[in-house]
């Protein structure tokens, strides 16, 4: 290399881990079916993974009723259903009592035990649960296989109505799952689930990033909170958003983005989410721009970026920057040389069951430097104590 050559930084993969079963998905408006889907928060993530290629491993199981084909293949279970949940919107909002909507589990498929978990170590690891299917066991052998564990609280908070399956919160300090957050790297909850966390005592153990719909989040950590702005949406179907939103920050994180700036990456797979019914198809071009960004956003960081503790949920200098670069990839979605229509049509909610078959997208995906990665985790980690 010739001198004053600026080496590329030097590319690594990660190895991710995701636990959370699929399930099938009805969606139902006054009382009427407008939908089904498949669902789980594992298959909203697996799509944001799958269309900026992060390959992972999943676990995940499902009843040999599972009607879907997805690229990362589930357990099949075959004493027990795919869990099946009934999610009830209303267009008065009164009779669903100010929630966005009532749900109902009918099936639920089998936990997943902590011998279901893969021997190998991780760089990163998803805890995705929606029916109880994780169990604080299972968690535990996450937190000591991962580096880093990201944990969706509708996995540790959920209970199940015993007649009509209705899904009802637990406060996190009677859940059964308290005792881990110490280990915990993050915990995302919705704005329904945040009241059910103290989240001043929660920050002092790990992050918290608390989805608020429209609003898009606030980051928690130990010395500091921050609002993160949101990206405009026409909300159709707002299943799953808060799930793509944990996919995005997860990218973003992997990257080696501040925290701020991958929750902005989250907010931006949030709002594609909530415009369409089920699991949303992100276009392609709009991914390849993401992707982009990404390198770009690396290249500009450097691998020889300062790091300390607080920049770590610092905004980057180039946070708008790249708030205005995401916006400007959703306007891929309206001027698609005229032909918004096709696009349209293409992308439209569909009323029926889908077939969803993502496709592998070729090699995975190298990421950023491994020195810088390990600077993240331990930050992350020094930030609770
Ligand atoms: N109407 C909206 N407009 C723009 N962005 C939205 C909208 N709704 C959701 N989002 C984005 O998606 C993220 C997650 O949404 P939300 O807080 O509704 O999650 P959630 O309740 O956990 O969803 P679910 O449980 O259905 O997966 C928000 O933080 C925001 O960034
Ligand atoms: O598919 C959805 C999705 O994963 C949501 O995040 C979850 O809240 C629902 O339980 C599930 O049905």
């Amino acid at each position: 290399m010739a001198i004053g050559e600026q080496r590329e930084p030097e590319m690594v993969t990660r190895r991710g881990l995701v636990v959370g079963n699929y399930c099938h998905d009805v969606l139902f408006r006054d009382g009427r079916v407008v939908g089904e889907s498949l669902g789980g928060a594992a298959s909203f993530v697996s799509n944001v993974f799958d269309g900026l290629s992060i390959p992972c491993n999943y676990v995940s199981k499902v009843g040999s009723d599972f009607a879907y084909s997805v690229s990362h293949p589930p357990i099949t279970s075959p004493s027990s259903m795919t869990t099946l949940f009934h999610a009830h919107f209303f267009s008065d909002r009164d009779s669903s009592r100010h929630q966005d909507r009532i749900l109902r589990r009918i099936h639920a498929c089998d936990p997943i035990s902590p011998s279901d978990l893969p021997e190998s170590q991780f760089d990163f690891g998803l805890a995705v649960g929606v029916a109880g299917e994780i169990l604080p066991e299972t968690l535990e052998r996450m937190l000591d296989i991962c580096r880093v564990v990201f944990v969706d609280i509708q996995a540790l908070i959920r209970v199940f109505d015993p007649l009509d399956g209705t899904v009802k919160l637990v406060e996190l300090k009677d859940s059964g799952f308290f005792h881990l957050l110490p280990r915990i790297g993050f915990l995302k909850a919705s704005a329904e689930e945040a009241p059910y966390i103290d989240i001043e005592e929660a920050r002092k153990w790990c992050a918290v990033v608390v989805t608020e719909g429209k609003d898009g989040c606030r980051v928690y950590w130990k010395d500091g909170e921050l609002q993160i702005f949101p990206f405009p949406a026409s909300q159709i179907d707002p299943t799953g958003a808060g799930d793509s939103f944990l996919g995005g920050f997860v990218v973003g994180f992997i990257w080696g983005l501040p925290v701020p700036d991958a929750a902005l990456l989250g907010n931006f797979f949030g709002s594609l989410t909530v415009g369409q019914i089920g699991l949303p198809k992100f276009d392609s071009r709009l991914l390849q721009r993401v992707n982009n960004e990404l390198q770009r956003k690396i290249h500009c960081m450097g691998c020889c970026r300062t790091r300390d503790t607080a920049a770590d949920f610092r905004m980057s200098v180039e946070h708008k920057e790249f708030q205005a670069a995401l916006v400007e990839a959703t306007k891929l979605l309206t001027t698609y040389n005229g032909q918004e229509d096709e696009w349209n049509s293409q992308n439209s909610p569909t009323k029926e069951i889908e077939q969803i078959v993502h496709q592998q997208n070729g090699d995975p995906q190298k990421l950023f430097p491994d020195p810088i990665y390990d600077e993240t985790v331990q930050h992350v980690k020094a930030a609770k104590t």
